[in-house]
């Protein structure tokens, strides 16, 4: 964080919330500050995606508030990877620069911090899944935003993928950001960083 920034936080308050007016999470009150991750566990379908589009504002909370501190707003990262296939691997990055505002990392060093570097003249289209997830993930890089909630942020990734996923949030959460990540993999975060919430299903 440069001086004089806002450290951002993420409060949630007697928050509930639920998909075609079903509840799935009740009476949630969260705190999550600078520095810090809050990863979300539970079993599919239990409302960890559901969760996060409502911490996004994509959702509208059944109850309760959503309070965000953020100078210069939010990334979510979710199932879909937001990926244009006609577009090649730079020029989607690029795009998405323009979209949010370049005031990240460049596309390049984005996309050679993911390990696409090779490849960027290709179109998005011809990528595997895991490439693709890859492309999503460089998309929070090229864009300086102090909130990420990532959902399934490791989908598709092999090994070495995991700990890029591992690294590039701890870098985040070193420079002051926060994270509020739904998975299933282990994450091989700083255990002093991260807080953890497992989201019961509904009965
Ligand atoms: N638009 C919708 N209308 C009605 N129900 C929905 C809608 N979208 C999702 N649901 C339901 O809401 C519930 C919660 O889904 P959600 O995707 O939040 O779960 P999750 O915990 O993220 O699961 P997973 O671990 O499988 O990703 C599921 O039962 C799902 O079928």
């Amino acid at each position: 964080m440069t001086q004089g920034q806002v450290r951002p936080y993420l409060r949630t308050t007697a928050l509930a919330c639920g998909r075609g007016g079903m509840p799935l999470v009740v009476g949630l009150d969260l705190t999550v500050g600078s520095g810090r991750c809050l990863v979300l566990r539970g079993p599919n379908g239990a409302g960890k995606s559901t969760l996060l589009l409502t911490l996004a504002g994509l959702v509208a909370p059944l109850a309760g508030t959503v309070e965000i501190e953020a100078e210069d707003g939010v990334h979510l990262l979710s199932h879909r990877n937001a990926v244009k296939p006609r577009l090649t691997v730079r020029e989607n990055l690029d795009f998405w620069a323009g979209v949010n505002g370049p005031t990240g990392i460049e596309s390049s060093a984005a996309l050679e911090r993911v390990g696409l570097g090779a490849i960027t003249h290709l179109d998005a289209g011809y990528l595997s899944a895991g490439q693709t997830r890859r492309l999503a993930l460089a998309r929070l890089l090229v864009t300086r935003r102090p909130v990420w909630l990532l959902d399934e942020p490791t989908a598709a990734l092999d090994a070495e993928g995991h700990a890029l996923v591992a690294a590039l949030i701890g870098e985040h959460l070193a420079g002051g950001g926060l994270a509020v990540a739904a998975t299933h993999d282990p994450l091989a975060l700083d255990p002093a960083t991260v807080d953890h919430l497992t989201i019961e299903p509904a009965r």
